[in-house]
Protein backbone atom coordinates (compact mmCIF):
# COMPACT_ATOMS: atom_id res chain seq x y z
CA UNK A 1 0.00 0.00 0.00
CA UNK A 2 2.72 2.57 0.75
CA UNK A 3 3.29 3.05 -3.16
CA UNK A 4 -0.69 3.53 -3.78
CA UNK A 5 0.25 6.14 -1.11
CA UNK A 6 3.05 7.98 -2.04
CA UNK A 7 1.43 7.62 -5.95
CA UNK A 8 -1.66 9.72 -4.84
CA UNK A 9 0.44 12.13 -3.21
CA UNK A 10 1.13 13.74 -5.80
CA UNK A 11 -2.03 13.77 -7.25
CA UNK A 12 -1.04 13.17 -10.64
CA UNK A 13 -2.36 10.47 -12.80
CA UNK A 14 1.25 10.55 -14.68
CA UNK A 15 2.61 9.23 -11.54
CA UNK A 16 -0.37 7.26 -10.75
CA UNK A 17 0.37 4.48 -13.73
CA UNK A 18 -1.74 1.56 -13.92
CA UNK A 19 -0.28 -1.89 -15.18
CA UNK A 20 -2.49 -3.42 -17.55
CA UNK A 21 -2.47 -7.19 -17.42
CA UNK A 22 -4.57 -10.08 -17.87
CA UNK A 23 -6.03 -12.23 -14.52
CA UNK A 24 -4.47 -15.56 -14.52
CA UNK A 25 -7.03 -18.66 -14.66
CA UNK A 26 -6.14 -19.66 -10.48
CA UNK A 27 -6.62 -15.85 -10.12
CA UNK A 28 -9.09 -14.99 -6.79
CA UNK A 29 -11.16 -12.55 -9.15
CA UNK A 30 -12.95 -14.42 -11.44
CA UNK A 31 -17.13 -15.04 -12.07
CA UNK A 32 -17.90 -18.66 -10.23
CA UNK A 33 -21.24 -18.43 -12.37
CA UNK A 34 -22.79 -16.07 -14.31
CA UNK A 35 -24.62 -14.07 -11.97
CA UNK A 36 -22.31 -13.11 -8.82
CA UNK A 37 -18.24 -11.97 -9.30
CA UNK A 38 -15.99 -13.83 -6.27
CA UNK A 39 -14.13 -10.96 -5.13
CA UNK A 40 -12.59 -10.24 -1.77
CA UNK A 41 -14.95 -8.41 1.20
CA UNK A 42 -13.69 -5.60 3.67
CA UNK A 43 -16.64 -6.13 6.10
CA UNK A 44 -14.54 -8.31 8.37
CA UNK A 45 -11.55 -5.89 8.68
CA UNK A 46 -11.13 -4.09 11.38
CA UNK A 47 -9.97 -0.38 11.42
CA UNK A 48 -6.77 0.11 10.73
CA UNK A 49 -6.08 2.64 13.67
CA UNK A 50 -2.48 3.70 14.24
CA UNK A 51 -1.44 3.28 17.25
CA UNK A 52 -1.53 6.53 19.03
CA UNK A 53 -2.74 8.52 16.28
CA UNK A 54 -6.58 7.86 17.78
CA UNK A 55 -8.28 6.91 20.78
CA UNK A 56 -11.07 4.23 21.18
CA UNK A 57 -14.69 5.78 20.88
CA UNK A 58 -13.24 9.00 18.90
CA UNK A 59 -10.55 10.89 21.15
CA UNK A 60 -7.77 12.49 19.62
CA UNK A 61 -4.38 12.59 20.05
CA UNK A 62 -2.47 15.57 18.20
CA UNK A 63 -5.22 17.19 16.66
CA UNK A 64 -4.75 19.62 13.97
CA UNK A 65 -7.16 22.80 14.42
CA UNK A 66 -9.81 20.98 12.10
CA UNK A 67 -10.17 18.11 13.69
CA UNK A 68 -10.18 20.32 17.23
CA UNK A 69 -13.05 22.32 15.82
CA UNK A 70 -14.23 19.11 15.38
CA UNK A 71 -14.64 18.64 19.06
CA UNK A 72 -15.23 21.60 19.99
CA UNK A 73 -18.70 21.22 18.24
CA UNK A 74 -19.43 18.00 19.50
CA UNK A 75 -18.35 18.39 23.04
CA UNK A 76 -21.91 18.75 24.05
CA UNK A 77 -22.82 14.54 22.94
CA UNK A 78 -21.30 11.66 23.74
CA UNK A 79 -20.06 9.75 21.54
CA UNK A 80 -20.41 5.61 21.75
CA UNK A 81 -20.86 5.64 17.46
CA UNK A 82 -17.43 3.16 17.26
CA UNK A 83 -16.37 5.81 14.55
CA UNK A 84 -12.65 6.60 14.44
CA UNK A 85 -12.00 10.25 13.68
CA UNK A 86 -9.47 11.31 11.54
CA UNK A 87 -6.35 13.73 11.88
CA UNK A 88 -7.03 16.22 9.40
CA UNK A 89 -3.93 18.14 8.57
CA UNK A 90 -4.05 21.70 7.09
CA UNK A 91 -2.19 20.12 3.70
CA UNK A 92 -4.95 17.72 3.28
CA UNK A 93 -7.32 20.24 4.01
CA UNK A 94 -6.27 22.52 1.68
CA UNK A 95 -6.01 20.01 -1.24
CA UNK A 96 -9.94 18.99 0.18
CA UNK A 97 -11.08 22.19 -0.69
CA UNK A 98 -8.81 23.57 -3.72
CA UNK A 99 -8.23 19.92 -5.93
CA UNK A 100 -9.22 16.67 -5.83
CA UNK A 101 -11.42 15.82 -3.20
CA UNK A 102 -11.15 12.07 -3.02
CA UNK A 103 -7.46 11.93 -2.99
CA UNK A 104 -7.01 12.89 0.54
CA UNK A 105 -10.28 10.39 1.79
CA UNK A 106 -8.35 7.76 0.22
CA UNK A 107 -5.33 8.50 1.97
CA UNK A 108 -7.26 8.28 5.32
CA UNK A 109 -8.87 5.34 4.64
CA UNK A 110 -5.44 3.88 4.63
CA UNK A 111 -4.96 4.85 8.05
CA UNK A 112 -8.20 4.90 9.78
CA UNK A 113 -10.29 2.32 7.94
CA UNK A 114 -13.31 1.64 6.00
CA UNK A 115 -15.27 3.92 8.32
CA UNK A 116 -14.14 7.27 10.10
CA UNK A 117 -15.40 10.58 10.59
CA UNK A 118 -13.84 13.86 9.48
CA UNK A 119 -14.12 17.49 10.38
CA UNK A 120 -14.89 19.33 7.23
CA UNK A 121 -15.48 22.96 8.03
CA UNK A 122 -18.29 23.65 10.56
CA UNK A 123 -19.86 20.04 9.32
CA UNK A 124 -18.46 16.57 10.13
CA UNK A 125 -18.60 14.05 7.58
CA UNK A 126 -18.79 10.02 8.30
CA UNK A 127 -16.46 8.66 5.71
CA UNK A 128 -17.67 5.06 4.26
CA UNK A 129 -15.02 3.15 2.25
CA UNK A 130 -16.86 -0.28 2.73
CA UNK A 131 -19.28 -2.13 0.69
CA UNK A 132 -21.50 -3.50 3.05
CA UNK A 133 -22.04 -0.38 5.12
CA UNK A 134 -22.20 1.51 1.39
CA UNK A 135 -25.25 -0.42 0.68
CA UNK A 136 -27.16 -0.65 3.48
CA UNK A 137 -27.14 3.19 3.31
CA UNK A 138 -27.81 3.56 -0.54
CA UNK A 139 -30.65 0.41 0.16
CA UNK A 140 -32.08 2.13 2.88
CA UNK A 141 -32.71 5.56 1.12
CA UNK A 142 -36.19 6.96 1.66
CA UNK A 143 -36.50 5.17 4.68
CA UNK A 144 -33.12 5.88 7.11
CA UNK A 145 -31.57 8.76 4.80
CA UNK A 146 -32.06 11.14 2.42
CA UNK A 147 -29.39 13.22 -0.21
CA UNK A 148 -29.76 16.07 2.55
CA UNK A 149 -26.03 18.10 1.93
CA UNK A 150 -26.20 17.40 -2.18
CA UNK A 151 -29.76 19.50 -2.03
CA UNK A 152 -28.58 22.02 0.09
CA UNK A 153 -25.50 23.05 -2.09
CA UNK A 154 -26.38 22.30 -5.46
CA UNK A 155 -30.14 24.56 -4.91
CA UNK A 156 -28.38 27.18 -6.73
CA UNK A 157 -27.60 25.77 -10.19
CA UNK A 158 -30.79 22.56 -9.93
CA UNK A 159 -33.13 24.53 -8.08
CA UNK A 160 -35.74 21.55 -6.84
CA UNK A 161 -34.41 19.61 -10.04
CA UNK A 162 -34.87 15.61 -10.22
CA UNK A 163 -31.41 14.95 -9.52
CA UNK A 164 -31.37 16.81 -5.91
CA UNK A 165 -35.47 16.74 -5.33
CA UNK A 166 -36.54 14.82 -2.72
CA UNK A 167 -39.68 12.26 -1.22
CA UNK A 168 -42.67 12.90 -3.32
CA UNK A 169 -41.49 15.35 -5.53
CA UNK A 170 -38.23 12.90 -6.70
CA UNK A 171 -40.85 9.93 -6.91
CA UNK A 172 -42.99 11.41 -9.56
CA UNK A 173 -40.10 12.71 -11.47
CA UNK A 174 -38.50 9.29 -11.45
CA UNK A 175 -41.89 7.35 -12.24
CA UNK A 176 -41.85 9.79 -15.34
CA UNK A 177 -38.34 9.50 -16.39
CA UNK A 178 -37.52 6.01 -16.25
CA UNK A 179 -39.90 4.46 -18.59
CA UNK A 180 -38.93 6.89 -21.23
CA UNK A 181 -35.28 5.67 -21.11
CA UNK A 182 -36.82 2.14 -21.79
CA UNK A 183 -34.95 -0.35 -24.31
CA UNK A 184 -37.10 0.34 -27.50
CA UNK A 185 -35.64 4.28 -27.23
CA UNK A 186 -32.57 3.08 -26.75
CA UNK A 187 -31.84 0.82 -29.28
CA UNK A 188 -33.16 3.75 -31.92
CA UNK A 189 -30.87 6.13 -30.41
CA UNK A 190 -27.51 4.06 -31.36
CA UNK A 191 -27.76 4.94 -34.57
CA UNK A 192 -29.94 8.14 -34.82
CA UNK A 193 -27.94 9.77 -32.18
CA UNK A 194 -24.87 7.88 -30.83
CA UNK A 195 -23.75 6.67 -34.14
CA UNK A 196 -24.09 10.11 -36.04
CA UNK A 197 -22.91 11.60 -33.25
CA UNK A 198 -19.56 10.11 -32.78
CA UNK A 199 -19.00 9.65 -36.83
CA UNK A 200 -18.99 13.48 -36.76
CA UNK A 201 -16.91 13.24 -34.35
CA UNK A 202 -14.03 10.92 -35.79
CA UNK A 203 -14.81 13.18 -39.27
CA UNK A 204 -13.51 16.64 -37.10
CA UNK A 205 -10.79 14.33 -34.90
CA UNK A 206 -9.63 13.61 -39.07
CA UNK A 207 -8.97 17.39 -40.14
CA UNK A 208 -7.42 17.88 -36.88
CA UNK A 209 -4.67 14.86 -37.41
CA UNK A 210 -3.98 16.36 -41.00
CA UNK A 211 -2.62 19.93 -39.30
CA UNK A 212 -0.73 17.54 -36.75
CA UNK A 213 -1.53 19.67 -33.99
CA UNK A 214 -1.72 18.50 -30.26
CA UNK A 215 -5.68 17.45 -29.54
CA UNK A 216 -7.53 18.43 -26.22
CA UNK A 217 -9.25 15.25 -26.18
CA UNK A 218 -10.89 15.23 -23.23
CA UNK A 219 -12.28 18.81 -24.34
CA UNK A 220 -13.52 16.89 -27.67
CA UNK A 221 -15.15 14.47 -25.42
CA UNK A 222 -17.10 16.57 -23.86
CA UNK A 223 -18.03 18.78 -26.50
CA UNK A 224 -19.21 15.03 -27.72
CA UNK A 225 -21.02 14.20 -25.01
CA UNK A 226 -22.77 17.78 -25.17
CA UNK A 227 -23.91 16.59 -28.47
CA UNK A 228 -25.46 13.51 -27.68
CA UNK A 229 -27.68 14.35 -25.01
CA UNK A 230 -28.84 18.00 -26.90
CA UNK A 231 -29.60 15.60 -29.70
CA UNK A 232 -30.92 12.82 -27.33
CA UNK A 233 -33.20 14.32 -24.89
CA UNK A 234 -33.89 17.94 -26.57
CA UNK A 235 -33.43 16.73 -30.14
CA UNK A 236 -31.60 19.83 -30.55
CA UNK A 237 -28.29 20.21 -32.12
CA UNK A 238 -25.71 22.07 -30.38
CA UNK A 239 -23.24 21.47 -33.22
CA UNK A 240 -20.36 22.03 -30.61
CA UNK A 241 -18.33 19.69 -32.41
CA UNK A 242 -17.72 22.51 -34.61
CA UNK A 243 -18.73 25.70 -32.72
CA UNK A 244 -17.12 27.14 -29.36
CA UNK A 245 -19.95 26.54 -26.75
CA UNK A 246 -19.85 28.12 -23.44
CA UNK A 247 -22.26 26.18 -21.56
CA UNK A 248 -19.45 22.81 -21.21
CA UNK A 249 -16.89 25.33 -19.14
CA UNK A 250 -20.49 26.78 -17.21
CA UNK A 251 -21.02 23.49 -16.34
CA UNK A 252 -17.59 22.88 -14.84
CA UNK A 253 -17.39 25.80 -12.93
CA UNK A 254 -21.35 25.12 -11.43
CA UNK A 255 -20.26 22.07 -10.42
CA UNK A 256 -17.04 23.22 -8.75
CA UNK A 257 -18.91 25.34 -6.63
CA UNK A 258 -21.75 23.17 -5.30
CA UNK A 259 -18.61 21.33 -4.25
CA UNK A 260 -16.87 23.80 -2.36
CA UNK A 261 -19.68 24.73 -0.60
CA UNK A 262 -19.99 21.11 0.97
CA UNK A 263 -16.86 22.38 2.68
CA UNK A 264 -17.01 25.64 2.89
CA UNK A 265 -16.05 27.11 6.48
CA UNK A 266 -18.10 29.88 6.43
CA UNK A 267 -21.48 29.19 4.35
CA UNK A 268 -22.25 33.08 3.88
CA UNK A 269 -24.28 31.77 0.37
CA UNK A 270 -26.70 30.26 2.65
CA UNK A 271 -27.11 33.48 4.25
CA UNK A 272 -28.27 35.08 0.95
CA UNK A 273 -31.24 33.98 1.19
CA UNK A 274 -32.18 35.86 3.86
CA UNK A 275 -29.71 39.01 4.62
CA UNK A 276 -29.74 42.15 1.97
CA UNK A 277 -26.00 42.99 3.16
CA UNK A 278 -24.73 39.37 2.71
CA UNK A 279 -26.71 38.82 -0.78
CA UNK A 280 -24.70 41.93 -1.63
CA UNK A 281 -21.40 40.47 -0.48
CA UNK A 282 -21.93 37.67 -2.89
CA UNK A 283 -22.34 40.30 -5.69
CA UNK A 284 -18.78 41.04 -5.11
CA UNK A 285 -16.88 37.64 -4.35
CA UNK A 286 -15.67 37.15 -7.47
CA UNK A 287 -15.95 33.17 -6.63
CA UNK A 288 -19.44 33.51 -6.18
CA UNK A 289 -19.53 35.94 -9.76
CA UNK A 290 -17.90 33.47 -11.50
CA UNK A 291 -20.29 30.59 -10.01
CA UNK A 292 -23.63 33.26 -10.76
CA UNK A 293 -22.38 33.57 -15.00
CA UNK A 294 -22.08 30.16 -15.10
CA UNK A 295 -25.32 29.20 -13.98
CA UNK A 296 -27.58 32.01 -15.99
CA UNK A 297 -25.04 30.46 -18.92
CA UNK A 298 -26.88 27.07 -18.06
CA UNK A 299 -30.23 28.35 -17.30
CA UNK A 300 -30.62 30.28 -20.47
CA UNK A 301 -29.20 27.26 -22.40
CA UNK A 302 -31.89 24.76 -20.41
CA UNK A 303 -34.63 27.07 -20.81
CA UNK A 304 -33.93 27.61 -24.99
CA UNK A 305 -34.00 23.66 -24.99
CA UNK A 306 -36.81 23.44 -23.48
CA UNK A 307 -39.02 25.91 -25.84
CA UNK A 308 -37.70 24.56 -28.35
CA UNK A 309 -39.03 21.12 -27.34
CA UNK A 310 -42.14 22.35 -26.25
CA UNK A 311 -42.30 23.14 -29.86
CA UNK A 312 -41.67 19.79 -31.15
CA UNK A 313 -43.94 18.00 -28.42
CA UNK A 314 -46.89 20.42 -29.26
CA UNK A 315 -46.34 19.46 -32.78
CA UNK A 316 -46.66 15.93 -31.82
CA UNK A 317 -49.71 16.68 -29.40
CA UNK A 318 -48.06 15.45 -26.38
CA UNK A 319 -47.96 16.70 -22.87
CA UNK A 320 -44.05 17.47 -21.63
CA UNK A 321 -42.83 18.26 -17.82
CA UNK A 322 -40.01 20.25 -18.76
CA UNK A 323 -37.94 19.65 -14.92
CA UNK A 324 -38.08 16.12 -16.04
CA UNK A 325 -34.90 16.79 -18.33
CA UNK A 326 -31.67 15.94 -17.27
CA UNK A 327 -27.99 16.30 -18.41
CA UNK A 328 -25.37 13.65 -16.26
CA UNK A 329 -23.33 12.43 -18.92
CA UNK A 330 -19.80 12.91 -18.41
CA UNK A 331 -16.93 11.45 -20.90
CA UNK A 332 -14.36 10.67 -18.48
CA UNK A 333 -14.46 6.79 -18.73
CA UNK A 334 -13.36 7.35 -22.55
CA UNK A 335 -10.70 9.95 -21.67
CA UNK A 336 -9.33 7.59 -18.57
CA UNK A 337 -9.16 4.40 -20.77
CA UNK A 338 -7.28 6.56 -23.74
CA UNK A 339 -4.50 8.10 -21.25
CA UNK A 340 -4.01 4.73 -19.90
CA UNK A 341 -3.15 3.28 -23.29
CA UNK A 342 0.49 4.41 -23.29
CA UNK A 343 0.75 1.13 -20.61
CA UNK A 344 -0.34 -1.59 -22.32
CA UNK A 345 -0.80 -1.13 -26.06
CA UNK A 346 -2.07 -5.13 -25.52
CA UNK A 347 -5.22 -3.52 -24.21
CA UNK A 348 -6.17 -1.68 -26.68
CA UNK A 349 -4.88 -3.94 -29.70
CA UNK A 350 -6.96 -6.32 -28.03
CA UNK A 351 -10.01 -3.65 -27.95
CA UNK A 352 -9.22 -2.55 -31.32
CA UNK A 353 -9.14 -6.13 -33.00
CA UNK A 354 -12.57 -6.81 -31.23
CA UNK A 355 -14.06 -3.68 -33.43
CA UNK A 356 -12.61 -4.86 -36.58
CA UNK A 357 -13.62 -8.40 -35.97
CA UNK A 358 -17.16 -7.40 -34.87
CA UNK A 359 -17.99 -4.39 -36.84
CA UNK A 360 -15.96 -5.57 -40.31
CA UNK A 361 -15.66 -1.84 -40.97
CA UNK A 362 -19.23 -0.67 -40.28
CA UNK A 363 -20.75 1.26 -38.26
CA UNK A 364 -22.18 -0.48 -34.80
CA UNK A 365 -25.69 -1.55 -34.15
CA UNK A 366 -27.80 -2.14 -30.78
CA UNK A 367 -27.61 -5.75 -31.80
CA UNK A 368 -23.53 -5.67 -32.26
CA UNK A 369 -22.85 -3.85 -28.42
CA UNK A 370 -23.20 -7.35 -26.82
CA UNK A 371 -20.22 -8.62 -29.12
CA UNK A 372 -18.00 -5.89 -27.97
CA UNK A 373 -17.27 -7.69 -24.28
CA UNK A 374 -13.68 -6.74 -24.15
CA UNK A 375 -14.44 -2.94 -24.89
CA UNK A 376 -17.68 -3.09 -22.39
CA UNK A 377 -14.88 -4.39 -19.87
CA UNK A 378 -12.34 -1.54 -20.28
CA UNK A 379 -14.83 0.34 -19.94
CA UNK A 380 -16.14 -1.03 -16.60
CA UNK A 381 -12.53 -0.85 -15.77
CA UNK A 382 -11.62 2.52 -16.28
CA UNK A 383 -15.08 3.59 -14.75
CA UNK A 384 -13.77 1.18 -11.37
CA UNK A 385 -10.33 3.44 -11.53
CA UNK A 386 -11.95 7.07 -12.12
CA UNK A 387 -15.34 6.61 -10.97
CA UNK A 388 -16.99 10.03 -10.95
CA UNK A 389 -18.90 11.19 -9.36
CA UNK A 390 -16.37 9.98 -6.75
CA UNK A 391 -18.13 10.36 -3.31
CA UNK A 392 -21.73 10.12 -2.63
CA UNK A 393 -23.64 11.65 -0.23
CA UNK A 394 -26.53 10.98 2.37
CA UNK A 395 -28.15 11.99 5.78
CA UNK A 396 -29.08 10.18 8.07
CA UNK A 397 -32.70 10.53 8.78
CA UNK A 398 -32.95 8.69 11.97
CA UNK A 399 -30.28 7.07 14.35
CA UNK A 400 -29.43 4.03 12.66
CA UNK A 401 -27.07 1.10 13.18
CA UNK A 402 -24.71 0.69 10.39
CA UNK A 403 -22.72 -3.21 9.66
CA UNK A 404 -19.85 -3.60 11.85
CA UNK A 405 -22.02 -2.06 14.89
CA UNK A 406 -21.42 1.49 14.37
CA UNK A 407 -23.91 3.95 15.57
CA UNK A 408 -24.52 7.58 13.68
CA UNK A 409 -27.28 10.24 14.80
CA UNK A 410 -29.89 11.83 13.31
CA UNK A 411 -28.79 14.59 10.72
CA UNK A 412 -25.25 12.70 10.18
CA UNK A 413 -23.84 13.71 6.87
CA UNK A 414 -22.51 10.63 4.97
CA UNK A 415 -19.61 10.38 2.26
CA UNK A 416 -19.81 7.22 0.88
CA UNK A 417 -16.38 7.41 -0.95
CA UNK A 418 -16.89 5.19 -4.35
CA UNK A 419 -13.22 5.70 -5.03
CA UNK A 420 -12.01 4.19 -1.85
CA UNK A 421 -13.93 1.34 -2.64
CA UNK A 422 -13.51 1.23 -5.91
CA UNK A 423 -9.18 1.54 -4.87
CA UNK A 424 -9.11 -0.68 -1.79
CA UNK A 425 -6.76 -3.47 -1.44
CA UNK A 426 -9.48 -4.90 0.92
CA UNK A 427 -12.09 -4.82 -1.85
CA UNK A 428 -10.15 -5.93 -5.35
CA UNK A 429 -7.33 -7.98 -6.31
CA UNK A 430 -4.51 -5.88 -8.01
CA UNK A 431 -6.45 -2.73 -7.48
CA UNK A 432 -4.68 -0.26 -8.76
CA UNK A 433 -3.89 -2.37 -12.45
CA UNK A 434 -5.87 -1.75 -15.00
CA UNK A 435 -7.36 -5.36 -16.23
CA UNK A 436 -10.57 -5.10 -18.09
CA UNK A 437 -10.62 -9.28 -17.93
CA UNK A 438 -11.04 -9.13 -13.92
CA UNK A 439 -14.90 -8.43 -15.05
CA UNK A 440 -14.83 -11.90 -16.77
CA UNK A 441 -15.58 -11.74 -20.39
CA UNK A 442 -18.80 -14.41 -20.33
CA UNK A 443 -20.20 -13.33 -17.09
CA UNK A 444 -22.27 -10.52 -16.58
CA UNK A 445 -21.94 -6.76 -17.38
CA UNK A 446 -20.90 -5.86 -13.46
CA UNK A 447 -23.13 -3.72 -11.38
CA UNK A 448 -24.13 -3.17 -7.84
CA UNK A 449 -26.21 -6.46 -7.63
CA UNK A 450 -23.63 -8.79 -8.47
CA UNK A 451 -20.62 -7.24 -7.20
CA UNK A 452 -22.49 -6.85 -4.21
CA UNK A 453 -21.75 -3.17 -4.35
CA UNK A 454 -17.95 -3.51 -5.20
CA UNK A 455 -18.57 -1.87 -8.02
CA UNK A 456 -20.79 1.42 -7.70
CA UNK A 457 -19.67 3.58 -10.40
CA UNK A 458 -24.16 3.97 -11.00
CA UNK A 459 -24.90 4.53 -7.26
CA UNK A 460 -27.36 1.50 -6.00
CA UNK A 461 -30.45 1.72 -4.22
CA UNK A 462 -33.42 3.94 -5.24
CA UNK A 463 -31.44 6.77 -6.09
CA UNK A 464 -29.30 4.46 -8.97
CA UNK A 465 -28.82 6.67 -11.79
CA UNK A 466 -31.62 6.21 -14.22
CA UNK A 467 -29.29 7.12 -17.31
CA UNK A 468 -26.52 3.83 -16.67
CA UNK A 469 -27.75 1.71 -19.86
CA UNK A 470 -27.84 5.74 -21.56
CA UNK A 471 -24.56 6.38 -20.71
CA UNK A 472 -22.88 2.77 -21.29
CA UNK A 473 -24.03 2.29 -25.02
CA UNK A 474 -23.35 6.29 -25.72
CA UNK A 475 -19.15 5.28 -24.46
CA UNK A 476 -18.92 2.11 -26.18
CA UNK A 477 -20.71 3.33 -29.47
CA UNK A 478 -18.33 6.39 -29.64
CA UNK A 479 -15.36 4.52 -28.38
CA UNK A 480 -15.97 1.91 -31.02
CA UNK A 481 -16.17 4.11 -33.70
CA UNK A 482 -13.01 6.20 -32.72
CA UNK A 483 -10.85 3.30 -32.23
CA UNK A 484 -11.89 1.69 -36.02
CA UNK A 485 -10.96 5.21 -37.31
CA UNK A 486 -8.04 6.70 -35.37
CA UNK A 487 -4.70 5.77 -33.39
CA UNK A 488 -3.52 7.79 -31.46
CA UNK A 489 -0.29 8.56 -28.98
CA UNK A 490 -0.42 10.50 -25.37
CA UNK A 491 1.81 13.99 -25.60
CA UNK A 492 4.91 13.03 -24.03
CA UNK A 493 5.76 14.72 -20.64
CA UNK A 494 2.94 16.43 -19.99
CA UNK A 495 1.60 16.61 -16.42
CA UNK A 496 -2.10 14.89 -15.65
CA UNK A 497 -3.43 16.25 -12.94
CA UNK A 498 -6.83 15.06 -11.44
CA UNK A 499 -9.36 17.22 -10.05
CA UNK A 500 -13.06 17.55 -9.12
CA UNK A 501 -16.19 19.52 -9.77
CA UNK A 502 -18.24 16.64 -8.54
CA UNK A 503 -17.51 14.24 -11.32
CA UNK A 504 -13.28 13.50 -11.89
CA UNK A 505 -11.55 15.37 -14.91
CA UNK A 506 -8.17 17.10 -15.73
CA UNK A 507 -6.68 19.94 -14.70
CA UNK A 508 -5.53 21.21 -18.19
CA UNK A 509 -6.40 18.71 -20.27
CA UNK A 510 -5.50 15.62 -21.78
CA UNK A 511 -3.32 15.92 -25.06
CA UNK A 512 -2.91 13.68 -27.67
CA UNK A 513 -1.33 13.59 -30.89
CA UNK A 514 -4.07 11.37 -33.41
CA UNK A 515 -4.03 9.68 -37.04
CA UNK A 516 -5.93 8.67 -39.59
CA UNK A 517 -6.13 4.64 -38.54
CA UNK A 518 -5.52 2.70 -42.46
CA UNK A 519 -7.31 -0.64 -41.60
CA UNK A 520 -6.08 -3.46 -43.70
CA UNK A 521 -9.28 -4.65 -45.34
CA UNK A 522 -8.01 -8.15 -46.36
CA UNK A 523 -7.03 -8.97 -42.37
CA UNK A 524 -10.75 -7.57 -41.77
CA UNK A 525 -12.56 -9.93 -43.61
CA UNK A 526 -10.34 -13.00 -42.78
CA UNK A 527 -10.85 -12.48 -38.56
C1 LIG B 1 -20.95 7.73 -17.31
C2 LIG B 1 -22.03 8.47 -17.14
C3 LIG B 1 -22.81 8.57 -15.87
C4 LIG B 1 -22.44 8.28 -14.57
C5 LIG B 1 -21.10 7.77 -14.07
C6 LIG B 1 -23.58 8.57 -13.73
C7 LIG B 1 -23.60 8.40 -12.37
C8 LIG B 1 -24.69 8.69 -11.57
C9 LIG B 1 -24.73 8.45 -10.16
C10 LIG B 1 -23.58 7.88 -9.34
C11 LIG B 1 -25.96 8.82 -9.71
C12 LIG B 1 -26.52 8.66 -8.33
C13 LIG B 1 -26.08 9.70 -7.34
C14 LIG B 1 -26.49 9.31 -5.94
O1 LIG B 1 -26.73 8.14 -5.64
O2 LIG B 1 -26.52 10.22 -5.12
C15 LIG B 1 -26.69 9.32 -10.85
C16 LIG B 1 -27.96 9.80 -10.79
C17 LIG B 1 -28.69 10.18 -11.90
N1 LIG B 1 -28.30 10.07 -13.21
FE1 LIG B 1 -26.50 9.46 -13.87
N2 LIG B 1 -24.61 9.00 -14.53
C18 LIG B 1 -24.20 9.00 -15.83
C19 LIG B 1 -24.94 9.33 -16.94
C20 LIG B 1 -26.27 9.67 -16.92
C21 LIG B 1 -27.08 9.94 -18.09
C22 LIG B 1 -26.58 9.83 -19.52
C23 LIG B 1 -28.32 10.28 -17.65
C24 LIG B 1 -29.55 10.62 -18.42
C25 LIG B 1 -29.80 10.21 -19.64
C26 LIG B 1 -28.29 10.24 -16.20
C27 LIG B 1 -29.34 10.56 -15.38
C28 LIG B 1 -29.32 10.52 -14.00
C29 LIG B 1 -30.42 10.94 -13.15
C30 LIG B 1 -31.74 11.50 -13.59
C31 LIG B 1 -30.03 10.73 -11.83
C32 LIG B 1 -30.84 11.03 -10.58
C33 LIG B 1 -31.63 9.83 -10.22
C34 LIG B 1 -32.38 10.02 -8.93
O3 LIG B 1 -32.01 10.86 -8.13
O4 LIG B 1 -33.35 9.29 -8.74
N3 LIG B 1 -27.03 9.85 -15.80
N4 LIG B 1 -25.90 9.22 -11.98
Amino acid sequence: MPSVLSSLSTTTLHHNRHRFSSVPSNSPIQFTNHRSLTIKSSIENKPKSKPGSIAKNGSWVSPDWLTALTRSLSTTQSDDSNIPIANAKLEDVSDLLGGALFLPLFKWMNEYGPIYRLAAGPRNFVIVSDPLIAKHVLRNYGTKYAKGLVAEVSEFLFGSGFAIAEGSLWTARRRAVVPSLHKKYLSVIVDRVFCKCSQRFVDKLKSLALNGTSVNMEEQFSQLTLDVIGLAVFNYNFDSLTTDSPVIESVYTALKEAEARSTDLLPYWKASSYSYHIKALCKIIPRQIKAEQAVTVIRETVEELILKCKEIVEKEGERINEEDYVNDADPSILRFLLASREEDPSSLMKAQEEVDRVLQGRRPTYEDIKNLKFLTRCINESMRLYPHPPVLIRRAQVADELPGNYKVNPGQDIMISVYNIHHSSEVWERAEEFIPERFGLDGPVPNETNTDYKFIPFSGGPRKCVGDQFAMLEAIVALAIFLQNMDFELVPNQKINMTTGATIHTTNGLYMKIRERQINSTTMSSM
